[in-house]
């Protein structure tokens, strides 16, 4: 491809997009497992996957076949007209989700499971509006979700129009917090079981289990966001296996499609049935052709043994970054696939020059953390690639 064709799309795409986003002065144009391409033919290991959504790698092929199919069959179904796809994703998810996690509403984007959790919460104990959430978390973007999102940056421009003044944050991992923090009119407490966007942090078993046995005895619901550490990314099917703990609610978003944009809120007969008919809705939450997806990518993720891929791999990645000898590092860390390096600098520089020298797409996770969310399908070959790569850039 020549250059101008390059510049022909980013700059359209720079010219016409909203203009929220740092644009990289590349076109991506394909992808499939662990590897895109960009418009000039170049090759990149995918760390990336959509910030944690290629988890099955891009364009698997039993997704693309179940997609090509539904189109061609029936796209559009809203949910008050049942549909046999939509019931055959619902039973696939319920049939991998923990024991008691038996009503699902669907929807399309994380930030919306999370609106969808919060009015659920609210209803399911009867009209708290209190939460509690962790610092440092991120629950998304939009006003309601925003409120349990920690980092300043992403609320202050908004003002008093994010509803967190009925929020507390606790220091995530602090179990005396915790415990200060769920009085008896809190509605829910909001936790990620590993922490992504503030800095892929791990947390104690002991905290998540603390946060379980208090939220029962004080009448709140515990409601994990599972949207980056679920559908194997962490080395079982939901993070919160590693813990033991089931959650009242657990929001799913990200690689529950296989690529394609989905959300969905999971929680127990009782919540669900406190919520009064028509109290939530969406036009395109459930579509066949989302549906259709769904169970490609959860049969897939089962056939091909994606979890222990992920443990393992994880396992080994995280080896081979360890064995990397380098003052620049801080540690590494993480569950499975989900892996963080924390730098003793600002991470940005290394994540271009990864990019831009040696192919290789990461992402940040705070300004100092790089981010690695490879595809669960990423060969050994392309981890020690990527780790060799990540090795000369520190140098
Ligand atoms: C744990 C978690 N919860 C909720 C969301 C919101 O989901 P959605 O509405 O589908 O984006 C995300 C996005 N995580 C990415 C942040 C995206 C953004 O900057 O916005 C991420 O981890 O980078 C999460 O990682």
């Amino acid at each position: 491809m020549t250059a101008t064709n390059v510049s022909k799309w980013l700059d359209a795409e720079v010219r016409y997009d909203s203009g929220v986003y740092n644009k990289h002065q590349v076109v991506m144009v394909r992808g499939q497992g662990a590897t895109v391409w960009d418009e000039t033919g170049r090759a990149y290991i995918d760390c990336v996957a959509g910030y944690g959504v290629a988890n099955i790698g891009h364009s698997h092929p039993d997704v693309v076949k179940a997609v090509q199919e539904q189109a061609a069959r029936l796209m559009v179904m809203p949910q008050t007209l049942p549909n046999d796809k939509r019931a055959e994703f619902l039973q696939e998810l319920v049939g991998v989700l923990p024991q008691g996690l038996e009503r699902v509403f669907l929807c399309n984007s994380g930030t919306e499971a999370m609106e969808a959790a919060k009015k659920f919460a609210i209803t399911a104990t009867g009209g708290r509006t209190k939460f509690v959430s962790m610092k440092r978390g991120f629950s998304g973007r939009s006003l309601g979700a925003l409120a349990f999102t920690w980092e300043p940056k992403y609320r202050e421009p908004f003002g008093d129009a994010v509803d967190d003044k009925n929020v507390t944050f606790v220091t995530y991992g602090n179990v005396e917090e915790l415990r200060a923090a769920i009085t008896g009119d809190i509605a829910a407490v909001i936790m990620e079981p590993v922490q992504g966007e503030g800095g892929v942090r791990p947390v104690s078993a002991e905290f998540i289990q603390e946060a379980r046995r208090l939220t029962k005895e004080r009448g709140a619901l515990l409601i994990l966001d599972e949207i980056q550490t679920g559908f194997c990314r962490t080395g079982k099917m939901f993070a919160c296996e590693h813990y033991g703990v089931v959650p009242d609610g657990m929001t799913l978003a990200k690689a529950m499609a296989g690529g394609v944009p989905v959300g969905a809120f999971a929680m127990t007969q009782d919540v669900a049935t406190r919520m009064p008919k028509g109290g939530h809705g969406t036009t395109f939450g459930g579509n066949p052709l989302t549906m259709a997806a769904g169970v490609a990518a959860i049969r897939a993720m089962k056939n091909e043994g994606m979890a222990e891929q992920a443990r393992e791999k994880g396992a080994y990645f995280m080896e081979k970054l360890r064995a990397i000898r380098s003052p620049k590092i801080r540690e590494v860390r993480g569950l499975g696939l989900m892996i963080g390096v924390e730098l003793k600098e600002k991470s940005a520089p290394y994540i271009t020059a990864l990019e831009h020298e040696e192919g290789v797409l990461t992402l940040q996770a705070t300004p100092l953390v790089v981010r690695f969310l490879p595809p669960v399908t990423i060969s050994k070959e392309q981890i020690d690639q990527a780790v060799a790569a990540f090795e000369r850039v520190l140098q």
